[in-house]
């Protein structure tokens, strides 16, 4: 086990689920489902009502704008008021939304229509979300420690609220300063993380984002915002260049050992050194070096020798 220190400027930890809080297994193999299984069902139940009727707008927006895509499945607008009508279009959005989620599309439209599927399962008590065992005391912890805590996630703002709401460990939602969703920017553009850090207040060097998808963590980056990514059971593989210019963490969790850390720390493998002694003055240039050692320029390696001659 690796201890990484977490730069003294961070007072925000920005939040990933599939992946990251919550098992990928979770998703595909219970969320999802629950969906394909249910969809139909849902828009013949509530068809006539108006959230369905703004959900089946928003997929057929996205629908014109997918047209050039192969396979895509068009959601016609409703030609007359006959229950023949009715049946065409509610089999087309079962079709677009399944095609869209065999390929695992986050398209707001679709991510809107799962949330509101789902509210009726989880107040049923029908699915229970679940966590890797780390998040919820990690989380209790980073509070304490005076950190705010976001999501940020593809599914949108009130499924998130529905899984922290309703999870194997109780009602959660509460160790949450806020959430965002696709409707701030999609994950993998930077300019989403610009927004989010002016939603909050804060710079972007101000937040660490902890995801496990790497085109993520590339496009935060490249706003400034500090980034590890989350190595769980069930993720996708790592390059090896990615796993060489990543920071890796396997876990939240704090080691038992109490260190006089600037801020706090996270667990995680890979080639990175550990550092024994932690000042708040030389934290943060370490930190930065190793989160990239093959590309940050000269002064940064100055800085790291400088840490390095006073640790030794
Ligand atoms: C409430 S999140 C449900 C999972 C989901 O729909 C999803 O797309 C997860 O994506 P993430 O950005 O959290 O990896
Ligand atoms: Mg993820």
């Amino acid at each position: 086990m690796v201890v990484l220190s977490v730069p003294a400027e961070v007072t925000v930890i920005l939040l990933d689920i599939e992946g990251t809080t919550t098992p990928i297994a979770f998703v595909k193999d219970i969320l999802f489902p629950y969906i394909e299984d249910h969809v139909k069902e849902y828009l013949q139940t509530h068809w006539e009502e108006e959230e369905c009727q703004q959900d089946v707008s928003l997929l057929r927006k996205q629908a014109e704008e997918d047209a050039h895509l192969d396979g895509a499945v068009p959601i016609p607008a409703a030609s007359g008021d006959g229950e023949d009508d009715r049946e065409r279009m509610i089999q087309a959005v079962v079709d677009n939304v399944c095609w869209q989620m065999s390929l695992d599309r986050k398209t707001t439209a679709l991510k809107q229509l799962q949330g509101h599927m789902w509210r009726a399962a989880f107040k049923a008590g029908l699915m229970k979300a679940e966590f890797f065992e780390d998040v919820v005391p990690a989380v209790r912890k980073w509070r304490e420690a005076g950190m705010k805590v976001y999501v940020y996630s593809s599914g949108s703002v009130e499924a998130q609220k529905l899984l922290f709401g309703h999870s194997t460990e109780g009602d959660v939602l509460e160790l949450f300063d806020g959430h965002f969703d696709t409707k701030i920017g999609h994950k993998v553009e930077s300019e989403s993380y610009r927004k989010i850090a002016s939603s909050i207040g804060c710079s972007t060097s101000n937040i660490l984002f902890l995801t496990d998808v790497t085109v993520e963590a590339s496009a935060a980056e490249a706003a400034d915002v500090h980034v590890a990514v989350v190595v769980r059971p069930g993720n996708a593989g790592l390059t090896d260049d990615e796993k060489t210019y990543y920071r890796l963490i396997t876990s939240f969790g704090c080691p038992p050992r109490v260190l006089p850390l600037p801020a706090f720390i996270l667990t995680g493998e890979g080639i990175h050194l550990k550092i024994r002694i932690y000042t708040r003055e030389f934290c943060k240039c370490a930190y930065v070096y190793f989160q990239n050692p093959f590309h940050r320029h000269l002064s940064r390696r100055q800085n790291l020798s400088s840490v390095k001659r006073k640790l030794m």
